[in-house]
């Protein structure tokens, strides 16, 4: 592992996001971390900085839930360092077998999210993990689902976090953010 700080590390992985304005609609300046992956030396990157913050919290977590699509792999990967398992947090309709479903707003349209009921269970302690935070409807909506399945939603983690929207403001629990705008 590098010998680097979580911060300098980062700030270098900023420079992989390429921002475009007006995308999906007009306003919206899209951040886009696939970019990162186009990069081996990006990817490695974003990788290390979950590795090192994976250890701060070892022992912390039991499971890891990942919010449809981008955090798909971001949790993937968190759940590998943290040595435990993962479960998406899907939109509607997409999984399979006895769900729990909670309907939610965000920055540029309306949806519902799924998490299958076999995988958490009661005081489950979970860490939560998406790519972007920006009005926080996504996260405040599957910290919800997630309690109703009776899990602990201990940790949300994003890589990316548009300050001015300010959704901390409406989720109670603890979030990590990488990278600011
Ligand atoms: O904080 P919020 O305002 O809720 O916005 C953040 C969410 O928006 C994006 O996902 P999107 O809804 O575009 O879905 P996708 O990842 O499936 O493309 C992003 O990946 C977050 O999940
Ligand atoms: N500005 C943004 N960039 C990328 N994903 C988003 N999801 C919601 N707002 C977004």
């Amino acid at each position: 592992m590098s010998i680097t700080s979580i911060e300098d590390d980062a700030l270098a992985l900023k420079s992989y996001i390429k921002s475009y304005p007006d995308f999906p609609l007009p306003g919206i300046l899209f951040r886009d971390i696939f970019n990162v992956f186009q990069s081996s030396d990006g990817l490695q990157l974003l990788n290390n900085i979950l590795k090192k913050y994976a250890a701060e919290i070892a022992g912390k977590v039991d499971c890891v839930a990942m919010l449809e699509a981008r955090g798909f792999l971001l949790g993937t990967l968190m759940a590998l360092h943290l040595n435990v398992p993962c479960v998406p947090v899907r939109k509607k309709g997409k999984l399979p077998g006895k769900v729990a479903q909670i309907e939610y707003s965000l920055e540029y349209a309306k949806d519902v999210l799924e998490v299958q009921l076999d995988v958490l269970q009661e005081g489950k302690r979970v860490l939560v993990i998406d790519d972007l935070l920006a009005t926080g409807g996504t996260l405040e909506a599957a910290v919800q689902l997630l309690k109703k399945t009776g899990a602990e939603v201990v940790q949300a983690v994003v890589i990316m976090e548009l300050c001015d929207l300010e959704a901390r403001k409406k989720i109670d629990i603890p979030i990590k953010s990488f990278i600011q705008y």
